[in-house]
């Protein structure tokens, strides 16, 4: 288990680029299943997670060819269905959460997919209901193998229908949308998740000759056709990372650029870090944030607290939440956190109290904290990461502290960010790592 040494207290200054989004990446590695033609994707970050999904499309048949540091083609011209029957993808397939998204695509174009339970954050119950309700839809059979925790769902031919999802997942949503745009006829999917990864996955099955149509909206309606082809895809800019980076500016006091982010997909987050107080200014396609010796939580109008909550697309995304968790112990005045999706992933909130932020955790849900302005700083301790997004938070937190301090398990910080150590040490981190 490798860990982060990392000696806080020192400002960043300098340029970051963001690197492409990991969860836009595992959707868009999956769909170049549906096609025997070869698939261009450019922008694909070099992360554990990512990597895991190439390697099983390989062990899938799939040609994998990689062009530069992040790019690569794809040939799914020749697919090894037994694989997925073998013992080795039962371990493979579980190792993260975005490998469930080769179902979709699979069960369109070879009549049968299959996944075990799928891995990811242990962070609360994350079901696949969605999923395989949808795909049943389609009509699909489905099976359930309890004792092993595998999943199944097989159709000699798929029939576009109308749904509407039980709740508006996201990666439920691009599950469907690969198993339909092959069906024939036409689906309508009501309650779909609409983010810009979802709208990029749409965009790209366009482009190989697909038929969606409401992309951007909660309403997808997919013609189904007969084939697909090839086509050129670019991975947006990852929209957690930029937070990530965001917030490590403002309570490192730091004046940092993220360079190319794609402003007008980042939603709510700008403006999220902006009721925090943060000053970001849009520069072309930049965000610049100045360093800032304090930042003040902009309370509601009548004078009420902030709260902070996530909700699907457009609401603000749950995975940036523990981030402005930790930003808000530095701010000046409260904020209320509600973590409404998952109900395990504010509980690194106890490092951060050792640490000596106030914080109060009122559930499992939702921790009120109360800004200390940077009048005492948090103090430098040993902790482990538990989850992604938990992980850079306590990195985050390590940043701004005093004197020195180790974080364990920091596999769960690679699994999504790319080269951090030499990323944050050429804006002038001390950071290293040790195996
Ligand atoms: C690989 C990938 O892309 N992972 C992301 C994806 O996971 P994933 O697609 O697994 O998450 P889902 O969108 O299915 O749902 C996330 C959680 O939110 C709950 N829920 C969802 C929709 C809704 O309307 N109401 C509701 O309460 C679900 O029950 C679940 O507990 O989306 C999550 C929600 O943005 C992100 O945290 C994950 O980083
Ligand atoms: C929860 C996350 O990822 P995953 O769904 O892959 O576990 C995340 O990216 O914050």
């Amino acid at each position: 288990m490798a860990s982060f040494v990392i000696e806080g207290g020192h400002r960043l200054q300098g340029e970051i680029h963001p690197q492409g989004a990991k969860n836009e990446a595992l959707q868009i590695l999956c769909a170049v299943l549906l096609t025997p033609e070869k698939v261009t994707i450019s922008n694909i970050p070099n992360i554990i997670d990512v990597n895991k999904l190439i390697f099983i499309l390989g062990e899938l048949g799939v040609k994998v060819h990689k062009i530069d540091e992040s790019t690569y083609t794809f040939q799914a011209d020749d697919i090894d269905l037994d694989y997925l029957e073998s013992e080795k993808f039962k371990k493979d397939g579980s190792s993260l959460r975005g490998s469930i998204m080769i179902v979709g695509p699979l069960l369109a174009r070879f009549g049968r997919g299959y996944i075990p339970r799928p891995g990811g954050d242990k962070i609360g119950r994350r079901r696949l209901d969605t999923h395989f309700e949808g795909f049943i839809s389609l009509g699909a059979k489905f099976r359930y193998n309890k004792e092993e925790r595998f999943y199944g769902v097989e159709a000699e031919q798929l029939h576009g229908t109308d749904m509407l999802l039980d709740e508006a997942s996201v990666t439920g949503t691009a599950n469907i949308i690969m198993a339909a745009v092959l069906a024939k006829g036409t689906t309508r999917i009501y309650n779909a998740a609409c983010e810009p990864y979802i709208q990029q996955l749409s965009k790209m099955i366009n482009s190989m000759g697909g038929n969606i149509s409401g992309v951007g909206s909660n309403l997808l309606i997919i013609e189904g056709v007969e084939s697909l082809g090839g086509c050129e895809h670019r991975v947006l800019p990852d929209m957690i990372e930029i937070g990530s980076w965001i917030g490590m500016a403002a309570m490192t006091k730091s004046e940092l650029t993220i360079k190319d982010v794609s402003w007008n997909d980042l939603g709510q987050i700008p403006r999220v870090f902006q009721k925090l107080g943060i000053n970001l200014e849009r520069k072309g396609d930049d965000i610049y944030i100045p360093s800032q010796e304090e930042y003040e939580v902009q309370n509601y109008i009548d004078g009420s607290i902030l709260t902070v909550a996530d909700a699907p697309w457009p609401g603000f995304t749950p995975d940036l939440l523990s981030i402005v968790l930790v930003i808000a112990t530095q701010a000046k005045g409260s904020v209320l956190i509600h973590q409404k999706m998952f109900e395990s992933r504010l509980f690194f909130v106890d490092k951060l109290i050792d640490m000596g932020a106030k914080v109060i955790l009122c559930d499992p849900h939702r921790a009120t904290i109360i800004g200390l302005n940077h009048q005492s700083n948090l103090k430098a301790t040993t902790m482990v990461s538990p989850d992604i997004r938990a992980g850079i938070s306590l990195l985050i937190a390590a940043l701004s502290a005093e004197g020195t301090s180790t974080i364990h398990n920091i596999e769960q910080i690679d699994r999504g960010y790319q080269n951090i150590v030499e990323r944050l040490q050429a804006v002038g981190a001390k950071i290293k790592r040790v195996d």
